[in-house]
């Protein structure tokens, strides 16, 4: 019955049928393959179907999970991001249940009263502070890391640095939680630092799923690090909350605009205190979390995939160190004003993200039975209708979008020109940072922070990559740079070198 529900609910769009969904927990247990009637999509499904030749398909659990369609047009994805009458965000995901009501995964009135809360706080001012913040942390990272004493640095996988730069400048910008590098706001409690809490919440977020509270008790490491890293992690949040709430009562500065008291903590803080959209305990934490999440793995991952292209891509690095001595010559450092003039770097940086999206997977929930109209893969013509039933989840496989050959002529290959600079701005081909009234609201946050990261680097070092024997860049590319999605697309272990560039 099930089996036969969910092709009904996707109107028999052909694709999988297996045992486990994609999104279903005991999918993420077991092996992908164990013959042929328990395959297993999987988690890395949707990295391993990014060159597959139907624009919509299916996938049908007949044990345990939801019906899913997923897309990869352009087309397709326009319809169900662009139409917020017939889709919304998948009811109780996941994301709620390990971190409370968010902005990133509310529904309706509850989304557009947190979208007012925190939209104003994404101003010039806020992105200027990241960009001042990332030059200072990244000068802060040479320090503690004493890479001013040599003129050679070997880096095992450079996702360790990245996600600790990332975290510290989403700390300090978003909320006010002064860091520097070398104590990397490890104080988050007494027993374990703020990166690790945040760690163990990605990558046990299954066994805090499955496990029942009284569990806890239970003699395990695995649930006693689970319960350690939840436990810091939001009694530190609600200690922040506590003394910031108590300075905005004794200075009486409700008014954010007429103090000019407007970060992200600080608007979330005030609607704590009261207000037309006032938020409860579970949503002050909710979106704290959402914002050190959605703002710090992804921007992390972002840059990993931009500094190893480069540093496989030679030429193109060349390019990049050109325009920053083009642009702040004589050494100075350059500015947030600066910022539009680095067009090569903003063009490898929109290239590596379609290449490799850290959100590779955007996930929607037919609010109403939603007709949909299917294109050709290759003319872009009308082809045919697909009616999805209400409650039908959809995954817009962004992967899928961007290694499209209509879209992206020779998609597989790195090649930052094809972003002309007027599509560098409004090309909605590139869905990386999503698109329609739930895109990033952190989205110039983050091309702030990575332009800034990137400048200063690639300014005083070259980075290398370590091409094997006749190697070439794409085949470097393609054995190093295999995707592992987790809670988003990253990487395995991502070796580079750094030279100084005129070593002093
Ligand atoms: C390279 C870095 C980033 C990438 C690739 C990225 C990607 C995305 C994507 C694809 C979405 C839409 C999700 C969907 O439609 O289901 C999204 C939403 C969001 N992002 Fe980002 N993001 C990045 C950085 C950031 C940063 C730095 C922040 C904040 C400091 C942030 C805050 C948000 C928020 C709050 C939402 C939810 C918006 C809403 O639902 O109204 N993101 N992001």
């Amino acid at each position: 019955y099930k089996l036969w529900s969910g092709l009904k609910a996707v109107d028999y769009v052909s694709g999988i049928r297996c045992a486990f969904g994609t999104r279903s927990i005991w999918g993420f247990l077991v092996p992908e393959c164990l013959g042929r009637l328990f395959y297993n999509p999987g988690s890395n499904f949707i990295w391993d179907m990014k060159r597959s030749d139907t624009d919509i398909m299916s996938v049908v659990p007949w044990l345990h999970g939801a019906p899913v369609v997923f897309i990869s047009s352009l087309e397709l994805m326009k319809q169900i991001l662009g139409h917020s009458d017939g889709f919304d965000k998948i009811a109780d995901d996941i994301g709620t249940i390990l971190i409370g009501k968010n902005i990133a995964t509310a529904q309706k009135e509850l989304w557009k009263k947190y979208r007012r809360v925190l939209t104003p706080a994404f101003s010039n001012k806020l992105h200027s502070l990241v960009w001042k913040k990332s030059m200072q942390a990244f000068r802060g990272m040479i320090e503690a890391e004493a890479w001013d004493k040599k003129g050679a640095v070997a880096i095992s996988d450079l996702s360790d640095l990245t996600k600790k730069f990332t975290l510290d400048i989403v700390a300090t910008c978003a909320l006010d939680l002064n860091s520097t590098w070398s104590d990397s706001i490890s104080a988050a409690g007494a027993e374990m630092p703020l990166q690790k809490c945040l760690k163990v919440m990605v990558e046990d977020a299954v066994v805090r799923l499955l496990t029942p509270k009284w569990a806890y008790i239970l003699p395990f490491k695995t649930l006693k690090r689970v319960d350690t890293a939840f436990s810091t992690i939001f009694s530190f949040m609600r200690a922040q909350v506590a003394l910031r709430r108590e300075k905005i009562i004794s200075e009486d500065v409700t008014n954010g605009e007429a103090t000019g008291l407007d970060t992200i903590f600080d608007n979330i803080v005030k609607a704590n205190i009261g207000g037309k959209f006032a938020f409860d305990e579970d949503e002050v934490a909710g979106n704290i979390f959402a914002m050190l999440f959605a703002g710090h793995e992804t921007t992390a991952r972002t840059l990993d995939a931009v500094l190893a292209l480069l540093g496989a891509y030679q030429d193109e690095q060349d390019r990049a160190y050109e325009e920053i001595i083009r642009v702040a010559p004589g050494g100075r450092d350059p500015g947030y004003e600066d910022f539009e003039s680095f067009t090569h770097i903003r063009k490898c940086v929109q290239e590596a993200m379609r290449l490799y999206p850290p959100g590779s997977a955007l996930f929607r929930e037919a609010t109403q039975d939603v007709q949909l109209s299917v294109m050709k893969r290759t003319t872009g013509e009308k082809s045919h209708n697909v009616v999805l039933k209400k409650g039908t989840q959809v995954v817009v496989n962004v992967l899928g979008i961007h290694y499209s050959a209509r879209h992206f002529p020779d998609p597989e290959s790195f090649k930052p020109s094809r972003w002309s600079d007027e599509s560098l701005r409004d090309n909605p081909a590139i869905a990386a940072f999503g698109y329609g009234p739930r895109a990033c609201l952190g989205r110039k946050f983050s091309l702030a922070e990575t332009t800034s990261f990137l400048v200063m680097l690639l300014r005083d070092w070259k980075v290398d990559v370590d091409l094997a024997d006749g190697e070439t860049p794409r085949q470097w590319q393609e054995r190093v740079m295999t995707g592992q999605v987790t809670s988003v697309l990253g990487f395995g272990p991502l070796p580079i070198r750094l030279s100084r560039r005129n070593p002093q």
